[in-house]
């Protein structure tokens, strides 16, 4: 069986896949297999080893002769068109839970970062801008004892609560219901968005991409925040309207924002976001720790491997 490799990755986290399967790789770090190549490839793959960098879209799949299994090595997949895999009967594998506490641990740094403004203290200093202490010289939000609003506290939301807890913070959550045994467990409590984002000095999106989150932080939800709160977005881009974010961040309306992801990615240098002084920014690294990546890694290579071999996935996308 043939399988196709959309990045470059170490050979010890797909060891099992080399000895396996006829494997094309593609070879060329920190970048995509380009889609010219990957629609040529496709037709005769049996398996798809893949991640949020790449589209599988209808037009993909249409070049799909007899592809089987698409394992992602992410745990979001909005990337996939999982409607037209299930009518092509190609199941698709993902990596959640292994990535859950990398994630929080960046999630909490942006937080931190953005509240106190780190990149602008040193992007001052590289400049040669530091003329001296001054009682409020970079000025920021206070941490400790704030209140943190997650909206989407699934696995990364409440490892994000869990951390928060070690800074005294309390914890407000917006999910689609409510959870008593977690409120109980983690001391968190449940709020409709609007109270929410009129009560959090932080708030933190973490809930997947899909038709009911599409841009569901827009010009209404950042007017509802505080002007001195930080908004911070580790999900995905497209769950903010990036103009009214602008737009909210340029007149006041919020403090600053953190942001991991975009819309459109990679971000050009030249977007008009990247101009403001209160926002922090960073390439889409919320699980990048070297565990974290070889253990999503070797979670997508025994997904891909136990499809191809008619097993259960370990975790298979319903
Ligand atoms: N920045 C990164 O590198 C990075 C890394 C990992 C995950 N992610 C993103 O984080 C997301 C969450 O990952 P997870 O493992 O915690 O997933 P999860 O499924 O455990 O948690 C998502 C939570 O969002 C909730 N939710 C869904 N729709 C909602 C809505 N309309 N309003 C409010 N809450 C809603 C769900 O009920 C769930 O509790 C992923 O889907 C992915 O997009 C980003
Ligand atoms: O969904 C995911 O897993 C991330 O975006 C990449 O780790």
């Amino acid at each position: 069986m043939k399988i196709v490799i959309t990045c470059k990755l170490p050979n010890e986290a797909i060891e099992s896949l080399l000895e396996t399967y006829e494997v094309v790789m593609w070879e060329v770090e920190n970048e995509p297999m380009p889609r010219k190549r990957l629609l040529e490839e496709i037709q005769d793959a049996d398996g798809l080893f893949t991640n949020v960098a790449d589209q599988i879209d209808k037009d993909l799949l249409a070049h799909a002769n007899c592809l089987k299994v698409i394992s992602t090595m992410a745990v979001g997949y909005d990337n996939i068109d999982l409607e037209e895999a299930r009518k092509k009967g190609i199941v698709v594998g993902h990596t959640p839970g292994v990535l859950t506490e990398a994630t929080a641990d960046l999630t909490f740094a942006l937080l931190m970062a953005s509240g106190r403004r780190l990149v602008e203290g040193m992007d001052i200093i590289r400049q040669n801008k530091w003329k001296s202490w001054a009682p409020f010289f970079l000025t920021g939000q206070e941490i400790n004892r704030k209140t943190i609003g997650i909206i989407g506290l699934g696995r990364i939301g409440l490892g994000v609560a869990r951390r928060a807890k070690g800074f005294s913070m309390e914890v407000l959550y917006h999910n689609r219901s409510r959870n008593e045994e977690v409120e109980k467990e983690h001391d968190a409590k449940y709020c409709e968005l609007d109270e929410l984002l009129e009560r959090s000095d932080y708030v933190v999106l973490l809930a997947p991409s899909t038709k009911d989150t599409y841009k569901m932080m827009g010009r209404d939800q950042f007017i509802r925040m505080k002007n001195s709160a930080v908004f911070i977005n580790t999900s995905r881009g497209t769950n903010v309207d990036e103009d009214a974010l602008y737009e909210a961040l340029n007149s006041g309306e919020i403090f600053a924002a953190g942001l991991d992801v975009f819309d459109s990615e990679p971000i050009h240098s030249n977007h008009r976001i990247l101009q403001l002084r209160n926002v922090t920014v960073l390439p889409h690294i919320g699980s990048a720790a070297i565990e974290t990546r070889m253990a999503m890694a070797r979670l997508a290579s025994e997904n891909l491997r136990n499809g191809l071999e008619g097993r259960p996935l370990v975790h298979q996308v319903k």
